[in-house]
């Protein structure tokens, strides 16, 4: 299934299948995955633990073998960029981890990780202070956390930390695989404010991985469902977190949390309707 953009996708992943070796024998991840972003745009990837969500990214990021089918950044064909293209491609293409404790070098300064992809890649150690100093302002952190260690900081920081080192080389599109889901209710809430903070300040375009239906809704633009390697539904936001089309979404819906106890209570009757009437396994 494809989700349409208006204008032109930024992003276009087209028929995509991914194959993992499993000893002897391979395992399908992705059966034919196609959807595009716009620049701009926040594309939600939804769906339950072993869907093929991260592979999706990973595959974009040219971390899974993609057996066939196309992915397309800009008008370019990256589905096997690799070496000094790949290399190229992240100052375009970046990724934020779902864990903020394993995803910092613990060594270094959160001065001297978010430098590293600048001087890497040819700047001046004059300006990637600067760039430095205004990626910590975009993310909320204080200036003097350039001095200090990942160590000191709670995972909500840790996390504003790795958003502030994927956005310093300005990317176009960020692959946010689970980012808030190691985080209490709170802090997620204030992360997601963060990410849509800064997509109306810079225009980056999110493919944000998720599998809380409550996460995407507040932060896509469009949301795609995926089950078992699939895309069983996509549209915007609101048609597919309120009212979906596909029995598996209906699902995902009635398992997310809801704050209002009265519209829980009013799900939990809902959900207790629809076992009723869809014995047969989904989809
Ligand atoms: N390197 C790998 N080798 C073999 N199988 C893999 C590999 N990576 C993922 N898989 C399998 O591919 C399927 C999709 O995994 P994936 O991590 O993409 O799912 P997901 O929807 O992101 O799940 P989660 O929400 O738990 O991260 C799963 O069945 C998983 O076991």
């Amino acid at each position: 299934m494809t989700t349409d953009t208006h204008g032109d996708a930024l992003l276009e992943v087209d028929d995509v299948i991914v194959d993992y070796r499993r000893g002897r024998s391979t395992f399908r991840a992705l059966k034919g995955i196609s959807m595009k972003i716009g620049a701009g745009e926040c594309v939600g990837l939804v769906g339950e633990s072993g869907s093929g969500k991260s592979t999706l990214g990973k595959a974009i990021l040219g971390l899974a073998p993609v057996t066939s089918g196309t992915i397309r950044f800009d008008g370019r064909d990256i589905t096997h960029a690799k070496g000094a293209e790949r290399r190229r491609l992240a100052a375009d293409l970046q990724v934020v981890f779902q864990d903020p404790y394993g995803s910092l070098d613990p060594t270094l300064t959160v001065g001297q990780i978010l430098a590293e992809p600048l001087t890497a890649s040819g700047t001046g150690r004059a300006e990637a202070r600067k760039a430095v100093a205004e990626m910590l302002d975009h993310v909320r952190l204080p200036a003097d956390t350039v001095t200090r260690y990942p160590s000191e900081f709670s995972g909500g920081q840790r996390q504003r930390v790795a958003i502030a080192r994927a956005l310093v080389r300005r990317p176009r599109l960020i692959v946010c695989d689970e980012p808030v889901s190691a985080l209490d209710l709170t802090t997620q809430a204030a992360v997601i404010d963060l990410f849509i903070d800064i997509q109306r300040e810079t225009g980056v375009s999110y493919l944000f991985v998720s599998h809380d239906l409550g996460v995407v809704r507040r932060i896509c633009h469009r949301v795609s469902v995926m089950y078992q390697g699939e895309c069983v539904e996509s549209g915007p936001n609101e048609t597919v977190t309120r009212d979906p089309g596909h029995p598996y979404t209906r699902r995902l819906l009635l398992a997310s949390p809801v704050a209002d106890p009265a519209r829980q209570a009013e799900r939990r009757r809902s959900w207790l309707g629809l076992r009723a009437v869809s014995a047969s396994p989904v989809p």
